[in-house]
């Protein structure tokens, strides 16, 4: 490896933009952080103001090197990964976002889903995206963009117009409106990307009725996306992952079997699958996992919609914390059994039930519950999401997993990941580094631009803790099945206008 360089990875999350600095070893050494606004025009939309995610970004980035990097010309790349299917359209020529992003989490293109699968689409995306027909990913998003913006059909069509996940919109103002390019990872959530083929698919284009020239190159994560000139210098971005095939990659899963749980706004888990492409008969997703020149392999997916969102619930919302940390201590708190349960469905069920018009519920209040037992719930109500995903997972994959990798920013939770290792009656282990998605964005520009190898990364990661099991088996068992009845409850609450 050579000294006396680092990486600059921009980690482009649901809540926050981040930058972080690391060294020529791997090692982090500094993090800027701001958060920008979430938008609820409407009950199950959720919007970002696309310039203010470009603002917050550079803004993290210009700190980070102003405090820490003395000589600009010792970045040797930048990596950049982002919150996924997030979806935006701009003007080619100006860079102006026709409207705000429409974000993963927005379902008001349920009832487009609900018309693509009664003209019997299914196995038509399954085959060829490996995803299941759901507003959570970018395409009828961007149905919706064209058909409700004024003009923007037309527009589009005449080839005035540009569509891209953050990543895209990342590097297109990085690069002063010169790339218009995105990864495989990334482009593997729009829905109409062909997972063996590797090409954009004309055919679904087509159904969707979607311009193909609105979409941007597609490139390994490894590979070159372009320059951004800072103070002077040329800094190279050679590295691009959406955010959980990034921290999959970053938890070092590059063979087959291995597999992590990332736990944000969402929760993710991916298992590397290896190079064969495999459809699952359990709910989840299969996905492009890792998108390196000479070494591709797929990943099966289990997505959770809300996770740390519903802690952000707790503070936002009902305003019973201040701050996520003090979750930890409120559920120690409570000393009797798990009977509150919360099901955090506010924008439907993704894996493995796949629910758009599920909505959120509480059950098994009594006159003695109190906001601390909410919390403790709303906790527990992660590791239960997580135990369904591994259910779905050992199923697909013919086997039972020894112990569970974790990351995200909720794991910092020590009850949680206590209650996780209960629940899942297995280790879990939390590394030291738990920003393995930047770590994941950074090792693939460190690759990208010959700052290391695959071989030097492996040498790399610490763990922090491992949480054990203590709980007995047929109290986990027990807790779970309550919280399946309680599931149950939740689904197909809302009705189709
Ligand atoms: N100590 C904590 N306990 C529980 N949840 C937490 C804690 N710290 C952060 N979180 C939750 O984790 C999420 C932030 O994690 P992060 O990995 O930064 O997410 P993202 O990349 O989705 O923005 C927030 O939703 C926050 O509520
Ligand atoms: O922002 P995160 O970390 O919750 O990740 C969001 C996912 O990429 C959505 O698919």
């Amino acid at each position: 490896m050579k000294s006396g360089k680092y990486i600059i990875a921009l980690d482009q999350g649901t809540t926050s933009s981040r930058a972080v600095l690391f060294d020529a070893l791997a090692n982090v050494v500094a993090i800027e952080q701001q958060e920008f606004s979430q938008i609820y025009p409407k009950a199950g939309w959720v919007e970002h103001d696309a310039n203010e995610i470009w603002k917050t970004q550079l803004k993290v980035f210009e700190d980070l090197v102003a405090k820490h990097v003395e000589n600009v010309s010792d970045i040797a790349a930048i990596g950049i990964t982002n919150q996924r299917e997030t979806t935006l359209i701009w003007d080619r020529n100006t860079g102006e976002p026709i409207h705000n992003a429409l974000v993963w989490q927005d379902t008001r293109t349920s009832d487009y889903c609900e018309r693509l699968k009664r003209k019997g689409l299914e196995t038509k995306v399954r085959d060829s995206t490996g995803l299941v027909i759901d507003a959570y990913f970018s395409a009828t998003k961007i149905i919706w963009l064209l058909d409700n913006v004024e003009g923007a059909r037309e527009r589009a069509e005449k080839g005035e117009l540009m569509f891209g996940t953050m990543d895209s919109w990342l590097v297109y103002n990085l690069t002063g409106k010169k790339q218009h390019v995105t990864d495989m990872t990334n482009a593997s959530r729009t829905m109409f990307y062909n997972i063996q083929d590797h090409r954009w698919d004309e055919s679904l284009l087509k159904v969707l009725n979607i311009p193909p020239s609105l979409l941007p190159e597609v490139k390994n994560s490894a590979a070159h996306f372009g320059d951004f000139e800072y103070q002077g210098h040329m800094i190279p971005i050679t590295g691009i992952a959406g955010d959980q095939q990034a921290a999959l990659f970053g938890q070092q899963c590059f063979e087959a079997g291995m597999a992590k749980n990332t736990y944000g706004t969402g929760c993710f888990m991916l298992m590397n699958i290896g190079k064969e492409m495999q459809l699952s008969d359990n709910g989840l997703i299969t996905t492009v996992g890792i998108a390196l020149d000479g070494k591709f392999n797929y990943a099966l997916e289990g997505s959770v919609f809300v996770a740390g969102a519903a802690v952000q619930w707790l503070r936002d919302g009902l305003k019973i914390i201040e701050k996520a940390s003090e979750t930890e201590q409120l559920a120690k708190d409570v000393i009797e059994a798990h009977d509150v349960v919360m099901v955090p469905a506010f924008v439907g069920l993704g894996a493995p039930y796949w629910d758009m018009y599920a909505r959120g519920a509480v059950f098994g209040l009594t006159r003695d519950t109190n906001y601390k037992h909410l919390v403790k719930a709303t906790l527990e109500s992660l590791a239960y999401q997580t135990r369904d995903i591994i259910i779905a997972m050992q199923k697909d994959a013919g086997y039972e997993l020894k112990s569970l990798k974790v990351d995200g920013g909720a794991v910092a939770n020590n009850y949680l990941m206590q209650f996780q290792a209960d629940i899942l009656q297995v280790n879990v282990e939390r590394p030291a580094v738990i920003e393995s998605t930047a770590q994941g964005a950074a090792y693939l520009a460190g690759l990208g631009c010959g700052l290391w190898t695959l071989d030097e990364l492996s040498a790399y990661r610490e763990l922090d803790a491992v949480f054990e099991p203590v709980m007995k088996k047929e109290q986990a068992d027990k807790l779970y099945r309550q919280w399946q009845k309680a599931v149950k409850r939740t689904m197909n609450w809302v009705e189709d206008d």
